[in-house]
């Protein structure tokens, strides 16, 4: 039997968490802070962000929403930022991507500050975890780190292929599950565009995580028997549907269950554990500066 992991389903317990978490807070005068920050009209960032300011409202967090406009300077958003920074009642910040084409998007993530950083995007951040003192883990491989845990995966001395080397998901995964403190203890290898015989490697993985950003990219003729699948993409595909689109992963999740022992869906997967992860970061963030230990979650 296929394990399918219910990532909704794990998400609420760490909502559940979270909103505990806020609770003990509130006995100590504090309410925990989300910004999110939306630059121009994305229609898909829109439904993330929104999807995110609902899950504050859930768990009893403070969500503060501003939009910057989609034409505003690159000076305007920074000062966003820098607003967003001193303000008390907000303890985490987001800002979501893609930025405009005007935008350079790394120099924004280098103006919040490391403290308030719930993406952990920050080069401080970046810097701690890979040194393997990760303050804000990135929401999605701590995610899959949970999804992993949760299936009962144990990927100590087992080989772990990352299909995708992206900044936001296959560098930093690659680092939480080879290092000891995490316990990964994993061997990982870190495919891309360029690696030759990408097959021979996910064939011989015993967790294959698809982060490439490629509708169904990973099939099953791709994986070994009893393989574990974490599939992290979330493709918007044109489809005769009421939205005019459908989701679909980076695997293909028929050919891929079929082989699977373990396998996460899209949706229903990944995406609301990344989001459950935000709300962890904004509960350690507010730790962090009111030294107030409430329980994470
Ligand atoms: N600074 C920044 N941080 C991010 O974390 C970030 C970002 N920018 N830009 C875009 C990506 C994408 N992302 C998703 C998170 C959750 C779902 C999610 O919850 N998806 C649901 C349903 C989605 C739907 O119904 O459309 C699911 O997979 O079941 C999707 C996508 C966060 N991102």
């Amino acid at each position: 039997m296929t394990d399918v992991i219910d990532g909704n389903a794990l998400a609420d317990q760490v909502f559940d968490g979270v909103s505990d978490a806020v609770d003990e807070f509130e006995a100590e005068g504090v309410t925990p802070g989300l910004a999110t920050v939306i630059m121009g009209e994305d229609p898909a960032s829109q439904t993330y962000v929104n999807m995110k300011q609902r899950d504050c409202e859930k768990a009893g967090v403070n969500g503060v929403h501003v939009e910057v406009d989609g034409d505003a300077s690159q000076d305007d958003l920074l000062d966003t930022v820098a607003d967003l920074n001193d303000r008390d009642d907000v303890h985490g910040i987001l800002v979501q991507t893609p930025l405009p084409d005007h935008v350079d998007e790394r120099e924004v993530m280098n103006a919040i500050d490391p403290i308030k950083d719930a993406d952990g995007f920050h080069p401080e951040n970046v810097g701690r975890l890979v040194a393997g003192e990760a303050r804000f883990k990135p929401c999605t491989p701590h995610g899959v780190q949970r999804m992993l845990a949760h299936a009962d995966v144990d990927t100590e001395g087992k080989d772990v292929v990352i299909v995708g080397r992206s900044n936001i998901v296959g560098k930093p995964l690659a680092n939480l599950l080879m290092q000891k403190a995490d316990d990964g203890n994993a061997t990982v290898t870190v495919c891309h565009s360029r690696t030759t015989d990408l097959e021979a490697k996910t064939k011989a993985a015993d967790v294959v995580v698809a982060a490439a950003g490629l509708p169904e990219f990973v099939t099953g003729d791709m994986l070994s028997e009893g393989a574990v699948v974490i599939d992290v993409g979330i493709n918007r595909v044109d489809a005769d549907t009421e939205k005019g689109y459908e989701l679909v992963g980076d695997v293909d999740f028929e050919s891929a269950s079929e082989k699977a022992s373990v396998i996460s869906p899209v949706p229903g997967g990944v995406g609301p554990m990344t989001r459950a992860m935000l709300l962890y970061n904004t509960i350690k963030a507010t730790r962090l500066q009111t030294g107030v230990d409430a329980t994470l979650p």
